[in-house]
């Protein structure tokens, strides 16, 4: 079978639990091949950030046309773009390549309470570059922020779906996970996507991981309610089988293998 290429567009964690080493694990976990535009580096581990050096925007244009006029793209996921120019530059060369699906994990603040957006880039965010997205995926917080309310229920994540989904235009996925009770996240077309919690401080990456995995099972050509389901399971069990690695919030485990009657075996 041809193998399907998926880009990320995104930070780098040099913790290795988010960003683009997160989406790089998932879409080799996924059986696809992984390739990365980098709009910034980090200093980041399980206890937060310490250090941001963004990438200059030319040279994140100049990934981008390296990637795209040489190696074909299947899908496309983008997160941590922290700055206006960065954000002109990749939506220029979507506009230019016409990836045939874009999601996007509006990436704002790390789960260490870290910003990883510059706050005057929320406009440009807002009017450029999720519009151009297949599919955004906001945790709550994000999604606070972009519509200006609170949403404290899953109620109110019904409604605030549906608003996002026409002011931006797109197809919208609104992450449960920050409130208590099962993490229900709600598409705009009304389906819901439900798990059960799990309690666990280890979630670090689990946002960028499940918007890597929609845009890599979305590269495998499963429709969107299917590659979400799928993406939501995969996120699922990396949780379930996360290990601490340092002293703060340890990130997701992407490793599993088949057994010989192809089923997935989580590595622990
Ligand atoms: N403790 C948890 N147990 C099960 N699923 C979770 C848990 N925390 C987050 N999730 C799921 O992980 C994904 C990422 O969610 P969320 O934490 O809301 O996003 P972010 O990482 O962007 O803040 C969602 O599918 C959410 O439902
Ligand atoms: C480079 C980078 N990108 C994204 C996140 C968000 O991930 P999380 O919400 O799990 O901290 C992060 N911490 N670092």
């Amino acid at each position: 079978m041809e193998r399907k290429h998926v880009l990320t567009i995104a930070g780098s964690d040099s913790g290795g639990g988010a960003g683009i080493q997160a989406d790089l694990k998932v879409f080799s976990a996924l059986g696809t091949y992984g390739m990365s535009v980098i709009t910034a580096v980090t200093a980041q581990n399980t206890l937060g950030v310490t250090a941001i050096q963004e990438i200059d925007a030319q040279i994140v244009k100049s990934q981008l046309d390296a990637v795209f006029s040489d190696i074909r793209v299947d899908a496309v996921k983008i997160g941590m773009v922290s700055n206006q120019e960065i954000m002109d530059v990749i939506a220029e060369s979507i506009q230019r390549y016409q990836p045939p699906h874009v999601v996007m994990d509006p990436v704002m603040i790390a789960k260490s309470g870290d910003p990883l957006l510059q706050e005057d880039s929320i406009a440009t965010l807002r009017s450029v570059l999720l519009p151009m997205a297949t599919l955004i995926t906001p945790n709550l917080p994000e999604a606070e922020v972009l519509l200006g309310c609170n949403i404290t229920s899953t109620t109110e994540m019904r409604q605030a779906v549906k608003e996002l989904a026409g002011k931006m235009n797109t197809q919208v996925l609104l992450k449960g996970g920050h409130l208590d009770g099962d993490a229900v996240d709600i598409l705009s077309t009304g389906k819901e996507f439900s798990s059960p919690r799990i309690e666990t401080p280890h979630t670090h990456g689990t946002g960028c991981s499940l918007s890597s995995a929609i845009a890599a099972y979305l590269a495998l050509g499963e429709p969107i309610d299917e590659a979400i389901a799928k993406a939501k399971e995969y996120v699922f069990q990396a949780i379930c089988h996360a290990f601490p690695i340092g002293n703060g919030h340890s990130p997701i485990h992407h490793f599993y293998q088949w057994d010989q009657g192809g089923r997935k075996v989580w590595d622990s």
